[in-house]
């Protein structure tokens, strides 16, 4: 039996644009109301994708959600046809109304948390959409990220679907952002590192000061319980609450794993040592723990370059290369540092850069754009065929946002009533493509 690590990237979907909506995600902040590309961005993705397929990868596509978000409108108060919606909520609350019209769904490291089906109790492939409650243009995501994995995973001999956590910041889950697994080979047995940035119901333990700590540990725990973890399969991580109040409100901005390699900055966690002794004692074999100290890179350097969002993924055994975006060979320091990191002696030997640029300046780098889901053969052969990349689906999907994308967006773009029909017109071809089947709520006739 063979193994893959399948990436799934997010489409970029056309309303893509930057409303300043997350606080504590630096980058989000400071890009606030400058003019976006969706087609730019969705093109910049698909050329990740394109390339990681070229190196020999398995390569996935998880389509976008419906934006402006016209049913939270209604749930909100705004009612009438869709378009006197959007002109009364874009008057009357235009900040909710840009926080209805994100295309953050892009970011598809947050959609769930996925367990290989060689961790869990039942051998299924588990998946558990990511409630996202901390920022509510996020928390519009869950059902309909539930929906599109179902479409894509259909199969429930191998796959188990969960609804998400309940929505509640007690149970603040921000999905595989938080969450690394660390393995020998992929179709073996690994240990899954939950990272959690607080404590939901205990409030003696230490909590960032500026920032929210978007995931709770009671989350993680609950996730572990939910897909059938035994306590030999999971290790629990707080993050370190300094950090997250210095604009790392994930895990993976200051960490990213991949088989034996964790490579992480020295001020990633709060008190890791146990943790790292727990992960190789329930692995059952040594790791490379690849700690970059502050004197060498700063959290706010890896903060603004996004070092650590970076892709570790392995082209043979033993040979990993590091999929970065340019911000970090734009850095000399940065550079410098990972030009030394794979000519030392580790797993990782290469570094390939990649322009992700429209993604970046709202705070996902190519981390974010990827949901990994570790895969044997016969559960790949299970997969919703259409949503593998292939030549033809990669030239199909840029002609499809040449179609249907603008060049240029800004936030007072978004009451243009033409938006949400362009944006309707665009999915509707999108589910057939990928053969989604009805899982927008306009094409379900919702309220
Ligand atoms: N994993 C990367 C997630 C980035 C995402 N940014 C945003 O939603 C910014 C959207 C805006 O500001 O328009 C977030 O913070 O959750």
């Amino acid at each position: 039996m063979q193994h893959f690590e399948v990436n799934f990237d997010g489409l970029v979907g056309p309303t893509h644009n930057y409303a300043g909506l997350s606080f504590g995600n630096v980058a989000s902040l400071s890009n606030a109301k400058s003019a976006s590309s969706p087609k730019s961005a969705a093109k910049q993705g698909l050329q990740k994708m394109k390339a990681l397929q070229e190196i020999g990868l398995v390569q996935g596509v998880l389509a976008p959600q419906e934006r402006p978000d016209i049913y939270a409108l209604r749930r909100l108060g705004f009612s009438g046809s869709d378009q006197v919606v959007l002109e009364k909520a874009a008057k009357e609350a235009p900040a909710i109304f840009r926080a209805c019209c994100s295309a953050s769904s892009m970011w598809t490291a947050n959609a769930a948390t996925v367990s290989p089906s060689a961790d869990t109790r039942n051998g299924k492939v588990h998946f558990t959409p990511a409630n996202l409650t901390n920022k509510f243009h996020r928390s519009l995501e869950p059902e309909t990220s539930g929906r599109i994995l179902r479409a894509m995973f259909a199969n429930e001999r191998f796959f188990e679907h969960h609804q998400h956590l309940p929505d509640n910041e007690h149970f603040g889950d921000e999905g595989a952002a938080n969450h690394t697994r660390f393995c020998s080979d992929y179709g073996n047995a690994g240990v899954e590192l939950f990272v959690y940035g607080r404590h939901a119901f205990d409030s003696s333990k230490p909590a960032p000061q500026i920032y929210p700590a978007r995931q709770t540990f009671e989350a993680s725990q609950a996730i572990a319980r939910l897909h059938g973890l035994a306590d030999d399969n999971a290790v629990f991580l707080q993050q370190n609450p300094a950090v997250i109040d210095q604009g790392v409100f994930h895990n993976d901005v200051i960490a990213v794993g991949n088989q034996n390699v964790l490579f992480y900055h020295e001020q990633a966690f709060l008190n890791e040592a146990p943790a790292f002794a727990e992960l190789e004692a329930k692995l059952g074999q040594p790791m490379h723990f690849i700690k970059v100290p502050s004197a060498a890179v700063s959290v706010e350097d890896a903060v603004r370059t996004y070092l650590f969002n970076t892709q570790l993924v392995t082209l043979k055994p033993g040979h990993m290369v590091i999929i970065a975006p340019t911000e970090c060979e734009e850095h000399a320091g940065v550079k410098a540092y990972l030009e030394q990191l794979v000519q030392s002696n580790t797993p990782i030997k290469e570094v390939r850069y990649f322009d992700v640029k429209q993604s970046m300046r709202n705070g996902g780098g190519p981390a974010c754009l990827r949901l990994r889901v570790a895969l044997n053969d016969q559960e790949l052969e299970a997969v919703n065929p259409n949503v593998i990349l292939t030549d033809h689906l990669f030239a199909r999907l840029n002609q499809w946002v040449d179609k249907h994308y603008r060049d240029e967006l800004a936030v007072r773009d978004l009451i243009d009533p033409n938006l949400l029909d362009e944006s309707r017109t665009a999915l509707d071809e999108l589910t057939q493509i990928l053969n989604l089947g009805s899982v927008y709520p306009f094409q379900r006739n919702a309220l």
